[in-house]
């Protein structure tokens, strides 16, 4: 597809449990599955590899992935080849990335002597694409980092949390050939974050399933979760420019909302000068003082204004402020005159 005026959809749920609750199981019969859709198990297990995991190296090796994610969403999003991120001389985690790609027929390596870092995408340009990242996801740390790179490019995105009880979740791993220190999985089960679509807004395409049963790709609730989260993908985090222009106007009403609150300050004093007046000497202090008191509001709103470079006198805001001075000042102004003929009468 030469000029491509349609975008492709691409997704990516995340799946998070304990080890042992299915995941794995569950991501094969996903991408065995034979819908339309197209699904890439990205495997975090043998992408950063146990040694990694027992090294502080951890942390730098889960963000290298995530850097060659960033690199598979923009091969399918621009349907162009896989290329290697800056960092992926840096440790395996690029090898065992790609390799875990076309050990499932996604990728094929572009062979070229200069270049041995391509690769081409050997996925219809018509088919969507939902990832599946496996891994165990327990903290909410972990998940929101995916979620904000699906939001950059505007992806579907959701999370599928196998609940399986802990101890079923150990009968089974004792079953598996290489398995994990119990110790690690009865740590995992009390520091595990479940989603909460109640307190985290963005976790709100989750689904808890119950993993002691026997889970396939032809649960409905699954389809339904990944089929949602396609079609109605994340917003993108508006341009900087937008940014910009919104702090602009939470800065200039902060800056306005003083200025009122100074105001009405000098008003209420007036007012009660005003009202303890006994002579037309005295109202024209008073006067005086709210003219300068006036004049120092206006000159502080202006100055605020243009050391951040806000322009006040097209805010509506500004505006009322202007208006509430206008007003308060005649009524000053209308006492003043009434005391002074009461005086001279
Ligand atoms: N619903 C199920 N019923 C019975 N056994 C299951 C079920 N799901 C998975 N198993 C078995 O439990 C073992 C662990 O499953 P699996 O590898 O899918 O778990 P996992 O959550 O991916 O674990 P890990 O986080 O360690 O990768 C496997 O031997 C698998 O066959």
């Amino acid at each position: 597809m030469s000029e491509q005026t349609q975008k492709r959809q691409v997704g990516v749920c995340l799946l998070c449990g304990l080890p042992g609750s299915g995941k794995s199981t569950l991501a094969r019969s996903l991408s065995s599955g034979n819908s339309r859709k197209k699904f890439a198990v990205i495997p975090y297990d043998n992408i950063i590899t146990a040694e990694a995991i027992l090294t502080s190296l951890w942390k730098q090796h889960r963000q290298h992935l995530l850097e060659n994610l960033e690199q598979f969403f923009l091969a399918l999003l621009n349907f162009s080849t896989l290329g290697a991120p800056e960092s992926s001389s840096t440790d395996g985690t690029w090898y065992h990335f790609v390799q875990s790609l076309e050990e499932q027929g996604l990728i094929s390596s572009v062979r070229s002597h200069t270049d041995n870092l391509h690769y081409t995408v050997m996925i219809s340009e018509t088919d969507s694409v939902c990832l599946v990242l496996d891994d165990n996801f327990y903290y909410q740390s972990m998940r929101y980092e995916v979620y904000q790179l699906a939001r950059k490019y505007s992806l579907g995105f959701c999370q599928l949390y196998l609940h399986c009880p802990v101890e079923i979740c150990l009968q089974r791993n004792k079953e598996r050939p290489v398995p994990v220190p119990e110790d690690t999985i009865r740590h995992m089960e009390k520091k595990i974050e479940k989603p909460n679509p109640e307190k985290n807004s963005w976790e709100q395409n989750s689904l808890t399933l119950d993993s002691s049963q026997h889970i396939t790709a032809e649960n409905e609730r699954i389809i339904q979760l990944i089929n949602q989260a396609m079609a109605n993908p994340l917003r993108p985090l508006q341009e900087d420019s937008e940014i910009k222009e919104i702090d602009r106007t939470i800065t200039a009403a902060n800056i306005l909302h003083q200025a009122d609150q100074n105001l009405r300050r000098y008003i209420s004093d007036t007012m009660k000068m005003v009202k303890g007046a006994v002579s037309a000497y005295d109202l024209r202090a008073i006067a005086l003082e709210f003219q300068s008191a006036k004049a120092k509001v206006l000159e502080d709103l202006r100055q605020s204004m243009s050391e951040k470079n806000l322009q006040p006198i097209n805010d509506s805001k500004s505006t009322d402020i202007l208006a509430i001075f206008k007003e308060q000042t005649n009524h000053i102004v209308q006492r003043y005159v009434n005391k002074e003929k009461n005086c001279y009468s």
